[in-house]
């Protein structure tokens, strides 16, 4: 029996692993059908090659190509790191200064026992000391960062802009980039996507579909206020997971999907739905059931990051994707 098309939507992230034409090609073949941006490490402009890539490879298969770009939003990130940096635990970093490079709206958050959790949180100091330019931190959880991952302070109460002097250029050039939907980090109100929704239709993009990423408490708590207001609902555990104990984090995900069926929202679930495939061609047991469940649950969309940006085996971990989905949706159909 011939597979039908899966009715979801399948996003990979574009990176240097597949962003040539064969390899986007063999992507789309194996289903996927759209690509996201992370405009936290390039401007579109810088990431021209790539796009173009993407809509050459779309139009050998005959597809439209989705291209999602990811804000940087109010989303705390490291700066520019010359080299990766080894944190071994028990060793202590300046922060800010001549240290690790954070942003400005940081450091006057960096206090003496003040949590800094590093790269979706795989690193973890704490503040020791102050200091005139930032501050010294011990590492309790130590690895390899960096430049531009992600940064989370833990209780800090940060307000950080909507959208960075770079958003703000992107988005003016994203429709004449083929740009089809934009994904706000942090959701915090109703007046974040507002902002956004007004930036594209000023500059063309009217008909660029606005994805809200929940990815901290103030987004779960106030998703009410803004679901309407956006075309898609993002689960975005990666950061999410920040800001919880993990084992939390299905029910927070569990909680947004039930929002999101009721008010008849599509939503969609991403990050680490196949990390283990960004070393090994295999995924784990777990990793497949994840993404069953997303969509026995009601997904609309499901999107790996950096299996497909960074991983070894872009190709096979869409493959693995788009399989799951549609065994996920045979088994709806049929049971
Ligand atoms: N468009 C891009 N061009 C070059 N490198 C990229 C691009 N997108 C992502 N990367 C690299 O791939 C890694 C994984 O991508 P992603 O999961 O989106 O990022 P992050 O974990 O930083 O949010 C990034 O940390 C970055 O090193
Ligand atoms: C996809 C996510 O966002 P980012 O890659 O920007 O951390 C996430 O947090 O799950």
């Amino acid at each position: 029996m011939k597979e039908q098309p899966s009715a979801r939507q399948i996003y990979g992230t574009i990176g240097p692993a597949c962003a040539d034409v064969e390899t986007l090609e063999a992507m789309f073949r194996a289903g996927m059908t759209g690509i996201r941006l992370n405009l936290s490490h390039v401007t579109l402009a810088q990431a021209a090659d790539q796009v173009d890539a993407l809509h050459k490879a779309a139009q050998r298969c005959g597809k439209q190509a989705e291209l999602l770009i990811d804000m940087q939003g109010p989303e705390l990130r490291v700066g520019v790191l010359a080299e990766p940096l080894t944190l071994n635990e028990g060793e202590v970093f300046e922060l800010g200064g001549k240290g690790i490079p954070l942003p400005e709206i940081a450091i006057p958050a960096l206090l003496p026992g003040q949590e800094v959790l590093l790269d979706d949180g795989k690193l973890l100091l704490r503040v020791t000391e102050q200091t005139e330019t930032g501050a010294v931190a011990e590492v309790l959880r130590g690895g390899v960062l960096r430049g531009r991952k992600s940064l989370a302070l833990p209780g800090a109460d940060l307000e950080p802009p909507t959208m960075t002097a770079s958003d703000v250029e992107n988005i003016r050039v994203a429709a004449s980039c083929g740009v089809t939907g934009v994904m706000q980090p942090f959701v915090r109100s109703r007046r974040d996507l507002e902002t956004v929704r007004q930036a594209l239709d000023e500059n063309g993009g009217a008909n660029i579909r606005l994805f809200a990423k929940i990815e901290n408490q103030t987004g779960l708590e106030r998703l009410p206020e803004f679901l309407e207001t956006a075309d898609e609902i993002v689960i975005a555990r990666g950061d999410l997971g920040n800001a919880m104990p993990l084992w939390e984090l299905s029910a927070a995900q569990k909680r947004i999907e039930a929002q999101c069926r009721k008010a008849g929202k599509p939503f969609m679930v991403v990050t680490q739905m196949l990390a283990s495939m960004e070393q090994n061609p295999v995924p784990t047991r777990a990793e497949v059931s994840d993404i069953f469940n997303a969509v026995a649950d009601g997904a609309a969309a499901v999107m790996v990051t950096g299996e497909t940006a960074v991983g070894k085996w872009p190709v096979e971990v869409i493959r693995y994707l788009s399989n799951t989905v549609q065994a996920a949706e045979r088994f709806l159909r049929e049971g």
